[in-house]
């Protein structure tokens, strides 16, 4: 059986594959880069959750298929303050749907300036950084907690929120 993926992201395949196989241990993963349709920096909970069901949705319709992942990053303002904030959608091909978020930290105000101002959080981490590629590594919420939580932790817990809900309908069918 197959899970699929939507992104070709390291940080977000890894957490994927992590903990997907420590439950499917004989899936096999597949990624495919899909279209989130919402802002390519969603601004808001809302926009950030339905990029990852948009994500997820592209995913139904394959063969062999245990169930497709949507994974999408963004940020929210709560009280004047720019929250990271994190959404994953499970599907599987019946049309069913899981939904879970993540953990956010508030974001420091020269790196949410840039973002007010329609830049892209990626690219705004690397310069800050001066490194290349930190949406693939350790992600910000990575470098704003020292490096205790990466981009891949935080998505490994969407992914256990994810694989608990849709284990659970299955026993309750
Ligand atoms: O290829 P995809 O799957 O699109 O992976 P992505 O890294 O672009 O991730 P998202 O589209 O989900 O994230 C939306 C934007 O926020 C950026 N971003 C989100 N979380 C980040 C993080 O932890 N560190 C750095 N950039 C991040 C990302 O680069 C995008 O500009
Ligand atoms: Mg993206």
């Amino acid at each position: 059986m197959k899970i699929y993926i939507g992104t070709n992201n390291k940080a977000k395949t890894k957490a994927v594959q992590t903990i997907a196989s420590l439950y499917y241990p004989d899936a096999s993963f597949v990624n495919k880069e899909v279209d989130s349709f919402v802002s390519a920096q969603p601004m808001s909970n809302e926009e950030t959750r339905q990029g990852a069901i948009n994500r997820a949705k592209q995913l139904i319709g394959q063969q062999d298929t245990l169930f497709g992942i949507g994974l999408e990053g963004g940020v929210q303002e709560i009280d004047g303050i720019l929250y990271i904030c994190n959404w994953g959608a499970l599907v599987v091909n019946n049309g069913d749907i899981f939904t879970a978020t993540g953990a956010g930290i508030p974001l420091p105000d020269e790196v949410a300036e840039k973002l007010r101002a329609g830049a892209e959080l990626g690219p705004v981490m690397d310069v800050y950084t001066n490194r290349k590629g930190i949406r693939h590594a350790e992600g910000a919420i990575g470098v704003f907690t020292d490096g205790l939580i990466t981009r891949s932790m935080m998505f490994e817990h969407i992914m256990y929120l994810l694989i608990g809900q849709y284990e659970l309908s299955r026993k309750l069918l």
